[in-house]
């Protein structure tokens, strides 16, 4: 018998994106991604993995959305590749690719699955980026009007909306740091791209409310981490601050009260000249209220000072003792209740939803026909439990989508890294259960643990 019980209809789900799974690449008219530009360069991946095959979920969908069904999902969450409905990113849509998504949404509600989808999981068409991606803000129109068609196509249907996975990393690990697609390495040009990211969400929830099916519910997905100082020196408090800025304040506050934070825009506009902000902006984000958050949490980071960036004054450190996961990521599940209140606390927020929380383990140990990943159903044993620890504080969190549904292509480190309910085999494409997901069937069934 579960001892914490969640609220009913609470929405356990699952989720994934489309080049982590899908595979066909080139298949049926599908245009060209960055991450198929990308994945291709050699030294850009572990081992030379790219997303060509990845989980071949675009051939074998009936049988994947068969598995959710066994697990009792409520919910699952999944991205459409642009590029698979726009092969140039505007102009003619693909027939066969939008096919596609209406085949797997009408699979997914036979089943009795209420499908979530993201808009934006990093597979931008090649095509845009070669007019200069999201650092045009031409790109924000483009986008506005990819989004105006889905809504007019699967919003019938499709009554959950996310327009962006993480623009966060979009914008820094794709443009600063260089380990994401397009791989650049531009600071001011990142901070120009978050704008152009807000921007489009804005436009694309002022489309979402002018479409014929806009009765459903439209948000973002931004991955925040409780940012904790190393020490109780000024200096460390201070980085910690910079970090909770950078990483979390910079996103929330556009599109929870419309405006930038006042000590991240100043140290990026007197520092960075960026980003250009023209008029009208700042009141079109304001004008765009979304019906929900969705959060992706998968650690909470500790934070020193330190000089190695001009700028970004801060370094991330391991602290000794701690568990971590096979990304070196450490397993912190109070970090998450410690997130839920302080967003209830610092922001008039819409419902709230935990869109990723998962963990990679290496997944070599088998019990029978069953993978046996004791580390990772203790991992979501956690982090079900602090969740719990956040709706008894009053937050008003609404669901819950465990990372991933399956093991998939998990970008720069290719297929090494498993995050999955269910192991997948990439030489046969065979799918396994793993015990997490006999375990998460049962917390479904129960609604608790
Ligand atoms: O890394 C696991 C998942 C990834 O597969 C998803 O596509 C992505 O939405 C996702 N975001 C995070 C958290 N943010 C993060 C991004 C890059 C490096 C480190 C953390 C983890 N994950």
């Amino acid at each position: 018998m579960a001892q914490l019980i969640f609220p009913k209809d609470f929405l356990w789900g699952a989720a994934t994106a489309s080049y982590q799974i899908e595979g066909g690449a080139a298949d049926d008219g599908k245009g060209e991604s960055i991450w198929d530009r990308f994945s291709h360069i050699p030294g850009k991946v572990t081992n030379g993995d790219t997303g060509d095959v990845a989980c071949d979920h675009y051939h074998r969908y009936r049988e994947d959305v068969r598995l959710m069904k066994e697990l009792g999902l409520k919910g699952y969450r999944f991205s459409i590749s642009w590029p698979r409905v726009f092969p140039n990113g505007r102009g003619a849509v693909n027939p066969q690719g939008i096919d596609f998504y209406n085949r797997l949404v009408d699979e997914l509600l036979a089943n009795g699955i209420e499908p979530a989808v993201t808009l934006y999981h990093w597979d931008l068409p090649q095509a845009l980026q070669e007019n200069g991606g999201w650092g045009n803000r031409a790109i924000v129109d483009d986008f506005a009007a990819y989004a105006a068609y889905l809504f007019d196509v699967l919003g019938d249907r499709v009554k959950k909306w996310i327009t962006h996975n993480e623009p966060w990393v979009v914008a820094f690990a794709g443009h600063f740091q260089g380990r994401h697609a397009p791989g650049l390495t531009d600071l001011p040009l990142a901070v120009q791209v978050t704008h152009h990211l807000i921007l489009s969400h804005a436009k694309a929830v002022q489309a979402y409310r002018a479409s014929k099916h806009g009765d459903g519910q439209i948000g973002i997905t931004l991955n925040l981490y409780p940012s904790v100082p190393a020490s109780d020196s000024e200096s460390d408090r201070a980085a910690a601050t910079l970090v909770d800025g950078h990483n979390n304040r910079w996103f929330l506050d556009p599109v929870l009260k419309g405006e930038y934070p006042a000590d991240i825009l100043r140290l990026y506009q007197e520092r960075l000249n960026s980003p250009v902000i023209e008029p009208g902006d700042m009141e079109c984000i304001a004008a765009s209220p979304m019906d929900f958050l969705g959060i992706n949490y998968y650690f909470q980071k500790v934070v020193k000072h330190s000089e190695v960036h001009p700028i970004l004054q801060f370094e991330e450190i391991k602290p000794e003792g701690s568990e971590y996961t096979a990304m070196n990521w450490e397993i912190t599940p109070q970090g998450l209740t410690d997130l839920l209140v302080r967003l209830d606390r610092d922001y008039h927020h819409p419902d709230l939803y935990i869109t990723e929380n998962g963990a990679a383990f290496k997944d070599d140990r088998r019990d029978g026909g069953v993978v046996d990943d004791q580390d990772r159903l203790k991992f979501l044993q956690q982090h079900f439990a602090a969740a719990h620890r956040a709706l008894e504080a009053g937050v008003k969190l609404k669901g819950y989508y465990v990372w991933s549904l399956m093991d998939n292509f998990e970008w720069a480190h290719g297929y090494g890294k498993r995050f999955g309910l269910i192991y997948i085999d990439y030489q046969t494409l065979e799918r396994t259960w793993k015990k997490s997901a006999l375990w998460y069937r049962e917390v479904i069934r129960d609604n608790g643990l």
